[in-house]
């Protein structure tokens, strides 16, 4: 008895365990009562009265706020004004507000939200997150913001888990999810649908997976998609206002816009830093390890080896032996930083997101002029804009961002091969001269010649005056299309090597003297840009952050409208205080057809009805795609979207039921579940939300389809019976069997209906889309018999014509 006291109270439920004790003083005083006297008191003090206080505490924060319970420690507080999708109390220009609306749930004053609260946060993740973030509050921020990129660096939480957890935290801000409103698969789908389109139109992942947090409101929360609906209407007016070309240019650069990587983890390899001492090796360790490897050096044969092998030394001590020149000396390591030690380390943010930064400062600069969406564009931002402009992809000056390194650079590029066409021409005027002239020797340079003097010499003393003319006038050569100064002009005297020869060559050693020069004088010119630019750059990555942050948020928004604009969508009016259910809509285009077809192949349709109604039809005249654009718009409309459509007046809902065309004809499962979930939808009727009645709407598409067609319509006619008896269903049920459905009705139901006249001379049907009122519309099947007939031959167009005898 204790033990299962025990798990009752584990769980919470106060009439579970008074029933549990009630048994068991039965069971105790009737039966046992010889036990210990105070079992009584053990029960009550132990489990009655905690699990009192417990109940009544979780009752008081659901009856005050549904929001979570107050604890100790870190919070959220979260007020209307700082809601991410805010919730800002801001009634759409669009609402025809008679009355007030609906009470909505306490969440849009303060309240907390603690980590735990949220759904799939664990004891290890919530020490995470409070790890990664540094505080709890910040985390919860970052979920609320639906940060993916900063979670996604959270230990162990993967892409997939941090969507859902930014999902779940923002359920729980707004205490409502889709599920609220979408009470069948179908209507989920239907609701998935729009956004799978929606999505096509973002350029960023970030705003791609921010859609999902986009759900339609129940009626409670329409000031949660006003938000949603102010938003999109800033936007829509934006692309109003842009010029083709600025589209463009917006869309390209938001394309680019990646998630920031970060650089935390950068090791630098070309840097070392060498310690003569325990002491300063675990200082130096532990600071700068995870970025610079840090060595401890004990004889000169070690400190040499490390000056070889890095092309930069580090010292914060001086060992007591002789070491090679050439290191950099800090001498206070407690204030030196590791962006003093390694400049490229702080450029590295901006190298790696070099594209993403350009892209939303460009984005910036173009929005600043045609909008006030971002927060302007200042002096600073266009400095740092021309800042990360001027690197390349390794922080170093991009090209054509200054002339010298520039210069520097085409004379390593060009140099070998400027030398070898030099030392051609060379060639060839030597080649020249020496074929054009004799030799005559005299009697003291033929006594040369025997006496083992080379007749090379002799040669070349003959011709050394043409040779240093031709030579000096290639080395011009080579300076004029090098561009080099003087003292690089100098370097390059010995480029044809000291002898005169004939073919010439390049002095190989020479040129490689001369490149590694002009390359030194590179890497010099660089790292002295490079300490310049991370100066500049140091303090401006939180700015950076937050406009790559701002320009993701944009897209979300920006996406939304052009969807909007893409498919003519208008913002509908939500009607929250009529006790009438009903909906209205001109000209309304189905978004799956307008998508497939083309916007302007989609005939618009326009229909209204109210209460409880039957769509009857012709085959293939659009009742399906109707019910389906009404199924659009509704969803749309509490989503605080616009819907597509040129108007669209409605009551607001709380709950969509939707019913697609069942798959199985007489299957006795698909039939046994179609009436329990009528049931379900007529028991919920019955139940209350926040002392409201609930608002729903219920639209089935060819029900008959569950059973055969007698039963269908008896078991139609008493659902719809049903339905008329309950003020705040909104029903449209999409049958052929009007008539027989009519006449099991015991109340009244309006019937409308799409008719077909016939077919046209290309075999398209003749129909008016829009449903004609109170009329019922026949089925005419034999119009699309006759249609597949003549659009047929052979065996096929036998077939249609069997069936067609049948008519
Ligand atoms: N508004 C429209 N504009 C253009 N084409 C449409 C429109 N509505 C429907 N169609 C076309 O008609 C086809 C049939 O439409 P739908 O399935 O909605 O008709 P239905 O009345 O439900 O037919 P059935 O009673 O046979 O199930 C669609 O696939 C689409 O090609």
């Amino acid at each position: 008895m204790i033990t299962t006291a025990f798990i009752l109270y584990r769980i919470n439920r106060i009439y579970l365990l008074i029933l549990h004790g009630f048994v068991c003083y039965n069971l105790h005083f009737k039966i046992v009562h010889y036990f210990h006297p105070a079992y009584k008191t053990f029960i009550f003090v132990f489990f009655v009265l905690p699990s009192m206080i417990t109940e009544s505490k979780q009752m008081t924060f659901v009856s005050q706020t549904n929001a979570q319970p107050q604890g100790t420690g870190l919070v959220r507080k979260i007020s209307p004004s700082n809601q991410t999708v805010s919730a800002k109390k801001s009634v759409s220009e669009n609402r025809l507000e008679t009355g007030p609306a609906g009470a909505p749930e306490d969440r849009g004053t303060d309240f907390e939200i603690r980590l735990r609260d949220i759904s799939g946060i664990g004891l290890i993740l919530e020490k995470r997150l409070i790890a990664h973030f540094g505080s709890e509050e910040k985390a919860v921020s970052s979920l609320l913001d639906g940060n993916i990129q900063e979670l996604c660096r959270v230990e162990g939480l993967t892409k997939k888990a941090a969507l859902s957890l930014i999902l779940n935290a923002s359920k729980e801000q707004s205490g409502v999810s889709a599920g609220d409103f979408l009470k069948t698969k179908e209507a989920e789908s239907l609701y998935l649908g729009i956004l799978k389109m929606l999505k096509k139109y973002c350029h960023t992942s970030f705003a791609s997976d921010y859609m999902d947090r986009l759900i339609p409101y129940p009626k409670c929360r329409l000031d949660l998609s006003d938000a949603v609906s102010d938003k999109i209407k800033t936007h829509m007016m934006l692309i109003d206002a842009l010029s083709g070309d600025d589209i463009d240019l917006i869309d390209g650069f938001l394309s680019q816009i990646m998630p920031l990587k970060t650089t935390a983890a950068v090791k630098i390899k070309d840097k070392a830093i060498l310690a003569f001492s325990e002491k300063t090796y675990l200082s130096a360790k532990e600071k700068f390890g995870k970025n610079i490897n840090v060595y401890w050096v004990s004889n000169p044969q070690e400190c040499a080896d490390y000056f070889s092998a890095y092309t930069s030394v580090i010292l914060f001590e001086f060992p007591e032996f002789d070491m090679p020149d050439g290191y950099d000396y800090f001498r206070d390591f407690e204030n030196t930083t590791l962006e003093q030690l390694a400049p490229e380390i702080s450029l590295d943010f901006f190298v790696q997101n070099q594209k993403t930064l350009i892209s939303c400062l460009k984005l910036a600069e173009i929005l600043a002029t045609n909008s006030n969406i971002f927060n302007g564009f200042s002096a600073e931002s266009a400095l740092l804009l021309n800042q990360i402009s001027k690197m390349d992809s390794s922080g170093n000056f991009a090209p054509g961002t200054d002339a010298e390194t520039d210069r520097l650079n085409f004379i390593i590029k060009n140099a070998d091969e400027t030398f070898l066409k030099a030392a051609g021409v060379l060639s060839k005027k030597m080649e020249e001269s020496l074929s054009a002239s004799t030799l005559t020797l005299d009697g003291a340079q033929m006594m040369k010649v025997m006496s083992g003097v080379d007749l090379r010499e002799i040669v070349s003393e003959k011709i050394s005056k043409n040779y240093r003319e031709y030579a000096a006038s290639a080395l011009s050569e080579i300076t004029s299309v090098l561009s080099l100064k003087k003292e690089e002009e100098f370097l390059i005297g010995d480029v044809f090597g000291d002898e005169i020869r004939c073919p010439v060559s390049v002095n190989s050693d020479a040129a490689s003297r001369f490149k590694k020069h002009i390359s030194a004088q590179i890497a010099e010119r660089a790292a002295a840009y490079k300490k310049k630019l991370s100066k500049e750059l140091s303090g401006k990555k939180e700015v950076c952050e937050s406009l790559v942050l701002a320009a993701l948020e944009f897209d979300v928004w920006y996406s939304a409208a052009g969807f909007a604009a893409a498919y003519r969508m208008t913002f509908p009016k939500i009607e929250t205080k009529s006790n009438a259910s009903f909906f209205s809509m001109a000209s309304g285009k189905n978004l799956f057809l307008s998508q497939k077809y083309g916007l302007s192949d989609v005939v618009p349709v326009s229909y209204s009805a109210e209460s409880v109604t039957i769509l009857s039809g012709v085959n293939s005249g659009g009742k399906t795609s109707l019910l389906e654009l009404l199924g659009q718009c509704l969803i749309l409309a509490h989503m605080g979207f616009p819907v597509p459509a040129e108007s669209f007046e409605l009551s607001a809902l709380d709950e969509f039921y939707y019913f697609g065309k069942s798959k199985g004809t007489l299957d006795a499962g698909a039939f046994e579940t179609t009436l329990r979930n009528f049931s379900g939808v007529l028991r919920k009727s019955k139940e209350k939300k926040n002392g409201q009645e609930t608002r729903k709407a219920i639209f089935a598409d060819e029900l008959e389809a569950i059973t055969e067609p007698g039963a269908s319509a008896k078991i139609i006619a008493g659902l719809l019976e049903a339905f008329c008896e309950d003020a705040n269903a909104l029903t449209l049920f999409v049958s052929h069997l009007a008539e027989p459905i009519l006449k099991n009705c015991s109340v009244p139901v309006q019937v409308d209906g799409i008719e077909a006249e016939g077919l046209d001379e290309n075999l398209n049907l003749i129909v008016n889309r829009s449903p004609v009122k109170n009329h019922i519309a026949k089925s005419t099947p034999e119009l699309i018999v006759e249609k597949l007939f003549l659009s047929s031959s052979g065996d096929d167009a036998v077939f249609y014509e069997r069936l067609k005898k049948k008519f």
